[in-house]
């Protein structure tokens, strides 16, 4: 039997009408959520995102800007620009498109947005609120992948969900949100011993390591549900994930498609924080 499948462009769209009814409850109060996407450079990859933020933005009624800086700004320059939006009260939230030029410590970035405004979630206070459980904002690809299970009846709860991949955007992140929606969470990595036999012992897999396609049927516990998190361009331009789709398919019981998958719902994750923000600074309900 076939996998159903998870449809994160379709579940992307339930969720943005949710919050395009919010948005326009709240235009009456007189508050429109506001982000700011800040490009620095010409990455054609990145474009293509910061296009599709400002799309949604423009979808939903929200405010936006979009800011493009030339790759050779000074470090100095970019965070003086984040002071400036980190006091602009139309704007609710900032967004630093990573990767940055080499040039610019992305830490010192990340530091200087307002925690108020983190959308990303990538601030260290934003990564202490969820680890402590405090609800602040949580960062988007981790949270959609919560969203996905909890939409398609998968409820993390009691479950045990093996994670493969430890970086500090998906893998580490998604782990604890999962472990605080009371998920047995086990955490492997490119040093774990054995992949195939760790992640075999999933009842829901997330799998976010960047290398294509390297999760075949032999890892998938029959009946287990499949999160892919991995965007690897293929020579042929084609978009893949880390799972092996086809080879995957008759295993799972449900698999996020790439694309298709996680990658609308990080972009509706930032949504729903802009405007959880732009509620939290002005005291709106
Ligand atoms: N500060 C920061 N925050 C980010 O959240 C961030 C970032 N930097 N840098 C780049 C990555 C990448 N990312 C994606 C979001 C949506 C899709 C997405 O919507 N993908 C579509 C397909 C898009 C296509 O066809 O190219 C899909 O999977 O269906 C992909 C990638 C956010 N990122």
């Amino acid at each position: 039997m076939s996998a159903q499948i998870i449809n994160g462009k379709q579940i992307s769209e339930t969720i943005r009408s949710e919050i395009r009814a919010e948005v326009d409850r709240l235009k009456e109060k007189g508050l429109r959520p506001g982000l700011v996407v800040i490009l620095v450079g010409e990455d054609p990859a990145s474009q293509v995102y910061v296009r599709n933020k400002a799309k949604a933005c423009e979808d939903l009624g929200f405010y936006s800007e979009v800011v493009r800086i030339p790759a050779d700004t000074t470090q100095d320059q970019l965070l003086a620009l984040i002071d400036k939006y980190n006091a602009d009260a139309a704007i609710h939230g900032i967004l630093v498109q990573l990767p940055l030029p080499k040039h610019i410590h992305e830490k010192a970035v990340i530091d200087a947005i307002a925690v108020a405004k983190d959308v990303d979630g990538f601030h260290p206070i934003s990564v202490g609120n969820l680890m402590i459980g405090d609800d602040a904002l949580l960062p988007c690809t981790p949270s959609g992948c919560v969203e996905l299970l909890k939409r398609t009846g998968n409820s993390p709860a009691g479950k045990h969900v093996v994670v493969i991949g430890r970086s500090n955007i998906v893998g580490k992140p998604v782990s604890m949100l999962l472990l605080r929606e009371n998920a047995t969470v086990t955490m492997c990595h490119s040093k774990t011993p054995n992949l195939p036999e760790m992640a075999r012992q999933a009842d829901i897999l997330v799998v976010a390591v960047g290398v294509a396609k390297l999760v075949k049927h032999d890892w998938v516990k029959p009946g287990a549900v499949v999160i892919d998190v991995g965007m690897n361009r293929l020579p042929d331009g084609k978009l893949c994930g880390d799972v092996d789709y086809d080879d995957v398919a008759d295993t799972a019981s449900w698999i996020t498609p790439v694309p298709g998958g996680v990658g609308p719902m990080t972009i509706t994750m930032l949504m729903s924080n802009t405007l959880k923000a732009a509620k939290i600074a002005s005291g709106l309900n």
